[in-house]
């Protein structure tokens, strides 16, 4: 993948409570976002499990190593195209993580990203959900090159926070991921203006891929996964049934809005700086 232009696949896929189905499924979406000429294929969130405290520790691997890793690997190397990994729930040494697995075209595992920001909420009368009862939270941003593109990741809750986009992009990110799992309370009104947000704030293209939606699930997914382009413009937007979406991302359009609207010059950096610490 040299071609400044490149496709990408956004697999918003059923997440049921057989792991070994939902590895299959995985798999099988992989398979597809290759035939319809896809570079890049991206899974949701939690794709291995279903979403909810009390699911990790069952479903949670070693990374690299465990069946999840094993079958991405075999399927970016038969398919010839990087993945995504979403997320899956990590077991390393007696702690739970959130991660993000990426596989490059030979198989091989390119980066990992731990979950900074866990989704601790309360909402009365709305949704609480606190990962912190059992996860921990990684340490570390994650920039990964995917061919010519440098790509961030996020996962979820961390689309929440606009300094860690703002330092993918004083590192020369032009796609930043997030897997998600957004929710029927929140997804209505943050899902779309967040993933909005961090692309026309950090000039970008943005990515948020969500699980499909199952209402008889204990935590029902938001779904709407989508690409947004440096201008904010939602080029691709599924609703909630399971899907895959496919776009084309032109990273030029990232060059010309820079020099069309240049804030990164700008920027007043005697007022004010928002800078990595790691
Ligand atoms: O930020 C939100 O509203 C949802 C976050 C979430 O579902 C997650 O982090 O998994």
């Amino acid at each position: 993948m040299a071609s400044k232009v490149f496709k990408i696949a956004l697999a918003q896929m059923a997440v049921g409570k057989n792991k070994v189905d939902n590895i299959a499924k995985a798999v099988k979406m992989i398979g597809d976002a290759k035939k319809n000429g896809s570079s890049l294929v991206v899974l949701p969130e939690c794709f291995n499990s279903p979403y909810g405290t009390k699911f990790f520790k069952e479903y949670a691997e070693e990374v690299p190593g465990g069946p999840t890793s094993e079958a991405l690997s075999k399927a970016a190397k038969d398919n010839c195209l990087f993945v995504v990994g979403g997320s899956i729930p990590e077991r390393s040494d007696g702690r739970l993580y959130n991660t993000c697995t990426v596989w490059d075209p030979q198989g091989c595992l390119v980066a990992s990203h731990r979950k900074v920001h866990l989704f601790d909420i309360d909402i009365p009368g709305g949704i609480t959900f606190k990962e912190s009862d059992v996860l921990s939270p990684g340490n570390k941003l994650t920039i990964v090159d995917v061919g010519p593109c440098k790509v961030g990741i996020g996962i979820c809750y961390d689309v929440r926070f606009q300094e860690m986009a703002a330092i993918y992009r004083s590192q020369g990110v032009d796609l930043v991921l997030y897997p998600g799992a957004f929710n029927m309370k929140t997804g209505p009104l943050h899902w779309e203006l967040l993933l909005r947000a961090r692309a026309v704030d950090n000039q970008v293209f943005v990515a948020g891929v969500c699980g499909s939606r199952d209402t008889s699930a204990d935590y029902v997914a938001w779904g709407h996964t989508m690409l947004v382009d440096p201008w904010g413009k939602v080029l691709v937007q599924a609703e909630d049934q399971e899907t895959i979406l496919y776009a084309d991302v032109d990273l030029k359009s990232c060059a010309d809005i820079r020099e069309q609207i240049p804030v990164s010059k700008q920027r007043r950096n005697d007022l004010y700086e928002v800078k990595s610490k790691i």
